[in-house]
């Protein structure tokens, strides 16, 4: 039985009210039956203290330590309270130039450290009408698959988030993302069939109150990555209850 979780990524938005105002967050939902995790701006991680949810970095340097101005490392999450961080988001694949390679570099880093990397992959919509979505995606989880080993692999998280529907309000259906988290799986399956069938992976891009459930409900969705809908606290709630 795969674990149910809902990440919830603020992004470079939210303020120390709003990290007050997520201190109900769990009141009304089961936390045996989904695993919640907020990804704030690293600035506002240590203001969590004693929520009873997870916490995760947006990103992190697959270097250690360093003369790497802005860049922050998985020890310095871990000291924060962080058990996961994303690695991968198309945000930062865009706006920081980040390829496959480094994004694998950096799941193996923050899974030698101890934290569970969210890694995401995805296609823009040029890509999937030009009819080259499963190479596409292919290639980005090759990349992982020629890092990590299939041990690691099973403790990875993945999140599909389709670039088209990031913050759009154009939702995947759920008939289309289940095709490619069948498709990731299988994928995977052919490098570790154990880790592909054990590893949870999250739907992300416009996922709300309204459509969480419908897209949960699908074979080889374990959860979902939450852009916009995380950053209201009872918007995300309900999210969180429709994975639980
Ligand atoms: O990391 C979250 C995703 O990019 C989804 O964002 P969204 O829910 O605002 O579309």
């Amino acid at each position: 039985m795969r674990k149910s979780i809902v990440a919830g990524n603020w992004k470079m938005n939210g303020s120390r009210s709003l990290v007050n105002e997520f201190f109900t967050l769990m009141d009304g939902v089961n936390k045996q039956a989904v695993e919640v995790v907020i990804c704030p701006p690293a600035c506002f991680i240590s203001d969590f203290q004693g929520v009873d949810f997870a916490l995760g970095g947006q990103t992190m340097s697959e270097l250690d330590n360093g003369a790497h101005t802005g860049d922050i490392s998985a020890e310095m999450l871990l000291e924060l309270g962080c058990r996961y961080v994303i690695v991968g988001h198309s945000e930062r694949r865009e706006d920081h130039g980040e390829t496959n390679d480094m994004v694998a570099a950096k799941a193996a880093k923050a899974l030698a450290a101890g934290l569970t990397p969210i890694i995401c992959v995805g296609e823009s919509l040029q890509t999937r009408e030009a009819g080259e979505l499963e190479s596409f995606i292919a290639a980005q989880l090759d990349a992982l698959t020629a890092t990590l080993s299939a041990s690691q692999l099973a403790q990875a998280v993945i999140a599909y988030e389709p670039i088209w529907a990031i913050g759009t309000g154009k939702t995947a259906s759920p008939e289309q993302a289940q095709q490619v988290h069948a498709f990731i799986r299988s994928h995977l399956a052919a490098f570790d069939s154990n880790a592909a069938a054990s590893l949870p992976l999250l739907y992300g891009g416009s996922v709300n109150s309204a459509n969480a459930q419908e897209l949960f409900a699908q074979t080889d969705i374990d959860g979902g990555l939450i852009g916009g809908a995380s950053l209201k606290v009872d918007e995300f709630r309900k999210v969180c209850q429709a994975a639980g």
